[in-house]
């Protein structure tokens, strides 16, 4: 289990996190959700042993992070928001240095990984695009199967079909009862992959709970382009840009009925857009 408690920390005068509280429990992904500089990667670098708070604590298996972080680190799989491996290493070499690391990594899985994202393991680490610099993180996050998964925005410059691919991962270790932290400042992927969330504004969390209340929360933005508007879309708010284009605004959690709706009618086409994070804390804030 991960278990944070009223964690506060300052650099200097400057604000990193206030108060920040949330739990994982086994085989459960919780969502860190902020915009920029709301103080996810602060969170992220007390828990994986590399900051010490001011206040509160953070525990990982009961052991107090950053003091104990020598009995756990073998069990903790991390993805820093920035990726910086030793420039001059060929990835196939970076992978022995990180077999020397732990015990019995599971040669099979290694490659397994390394065939589904297609990891270029001659080249160089510095010859790598952000995005294929990303997949090797990925890969040596999870190799080792931890107990605890730390994902500082994991997806950060990952094409959507490696995306894709990387969820698929994240829910198999699920499945093998990892406790999973993604931060991310994507309402929609959380929403799509985890269980709970936790969501933090100017360092601290404003609102968390289970992944349904998330969805009350959130909206979808939908244009509909030459509809026909019957009686039945009334209830759904909405605004008229054309003569027959529409704009509906809508929570989440009601986009299926919408959807049902919305096929009694004509129309044309359709385009889906999720609100950036920020627009649904002015709303939420305001
Ligand atoms: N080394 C530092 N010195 C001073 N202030 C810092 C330092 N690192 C972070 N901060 C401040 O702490 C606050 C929280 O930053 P943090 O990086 O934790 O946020 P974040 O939610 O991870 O943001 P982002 O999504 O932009 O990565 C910000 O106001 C940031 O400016």
């Amino acid at each position: 289990m991960i278990k944070i408690n009223n964690l506060k920390k300052y650099y200097g005068k400057h604000r990193g996190i206030e108060n920040v509280s949330f739990e994982i429990k086994e085989g459960e992904i919780l969502g860190l959700i902020g915009p920029n500089g709301a103080g996810k990667t602060t969170t992220i670098r007390i828990l994986t042993g590399f900051l010490k708070p001011d206040n509160g604590e953070a525990l990982i298996d009961g052991k107090k992070m950053p003091y104990d972080v020598d009995l756990v680190k073998e069990n903790i799989g991390y993805i820093p928001g920035e990726v910086n491996f030793y420039g001059d290493m060929k990835i196939s070499e970076f992978l022995e240095f990180n077999r020397s690391f732990y015990k019995n990594i599971d040669r099979e899985y290694e490659k397994e990984i390394i065939e589904l994202l297609g990891i270029e393991v001659n080249k160089k680490f510095k010859a790598l695009s952000l995005g294929n610099k990303k997949k090797v993180a990925i890969l040596q996050a999870l190799v080792h199967k931890p107990k605890y998964l730390i994902l500082d925005e994991p997806t950060n410059g990952l094409d959507p079909l490696v995306q894709q691919k990387f969820y698929d991962l994240i829910k198999r270790h699920k499945e093998m009862g990892a406790v999973i932290l993604f931060s991310s400042h994507i309402l929609s992927e959380v929403e799509k992959l985890c269980d709970a969330f936790a969501m933090i504004k100017d360092g601290s969390v404003v609102k968390s709970g289970t992944i349904e209340g998330l969805k009350d929360i959130s909206k979808k933005i939908i244009n509909v382009y030459g509809l026909s508007f019957i009686e039945d879309l009334k209830k759904y708010k909405n605004s008229k840009n054309k003569n027959t284009t529409y704009t509906f605004e809508i929570k989440s959690a009601e986009l299926k009925i919408f959807l049902k709706d919305l096929v009694k009618t004509e129309f044309s086409d359709i385009e889906i857009k999720n609100p950036a994070l920020e627009d649904i804390f002015l709303e939420l804030y305001k």
